[in-house]
């Protein structure tokens, strides 16, 4: 079984050029995907196009073989670390709360959830930051508490959008042990878009890559 497939996919948004030329794949195994080119090439675009927050301009995405499921039920599995400042500035909710929304609307917390909780908040650097609003929270620190909500929901797979840029050296150590240990460990398929990963080849699985020539806006995609 596939974690996830891709036909004959074009990735862009409606009314603009497409970003890409139609590329097919599939990941059989788990494993830390790097997603890499350069700027504004639509890396960006194409972990959302996957996540079904927004619709391919052809071709089509299968996860588990079965059509991806559309944002309102994306904690079935699939977890999102999107760009910290991609969050809503105005989000007035507590870290804590923020943080249990891994775990779905309707999940009845337990004791041992809590612990786990705490656990992560401590080895995150966000104890004490608990009851503290969202909004309040640096760069840095929101990055961490959507790492911290991300683990807690027990993905199958993990998109992960630029989220070394905003940690320091330690916690992007951090993060990539702990992509390491989910892949490993726990089989999780993780997929990041990063300009940060040169430090840390060693950890990548595979690289699917965006190549364009300089005089063209559309790339090709290689997995
Ligand atoms: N909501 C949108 N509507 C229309 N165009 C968009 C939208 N979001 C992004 N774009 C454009 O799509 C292109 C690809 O953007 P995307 O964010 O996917 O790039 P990226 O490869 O992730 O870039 P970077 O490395 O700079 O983060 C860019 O030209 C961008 O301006």
């Amino acid at each position: 079984m596939s974690y996830l497939s891709w036909s004959n996919l074009v990735v862009g948004y409606p009314n603009k050029k497409s970003l890409t030329n139609p590329f097919s794949g599939e990941i059989t195994f788990p494993g830390i995907y790097a997603i890499v080119g350069q700027n504004g090439c639509g890396k960006s675009t194409l972990l959302k196009t996957w996540l079904g927050l927004i619709k391919p301009l052809k071709g089509s995405v299968l996860f588990h073989d079965a059509p991806i499921p559309t944002a309102h039920n994306i904690s079935q599995g699939i977890a999102y670390v999107p760009q910290f400042h991609a969050v809503n500035r105005y989000f007035h909710i507590s870290v804590c709360d923020f943080i249990k929304q891994g775990k779905g609307p309707h999940y009845h917390f337990t004791q041992n959830d809590h612990q786990e909780i705490i656990n992560l908040l401590s080895e995150w650097q966000l104890s004490g930051y608990e009851n503290r609003s969202f909004h309040e929270l640096s760069g840095g620190q929101k990055t961490r508490a959507m790492i911290v909500r991300a683990i807690i929901s027990k993905p199958k797979m993990l998109f992960l959008d630029e989220p070394l840029a905003s940690l320091d050296v330690c916690c992007q150590q951090q993060l990539m042990d702990t992509l390491e240990e989910l892949a490993q460990e726990h089989k999780v398929c993780i997929f990041i878009v990063d300009h940060h990963l040169e430090n840390f080849k060693s950890y990548i699985t595979k690289k699917i890559s965006f190549t364009r020539k300089h005089d063209q806006e559309i790339s090709t995609v290689v997995l």
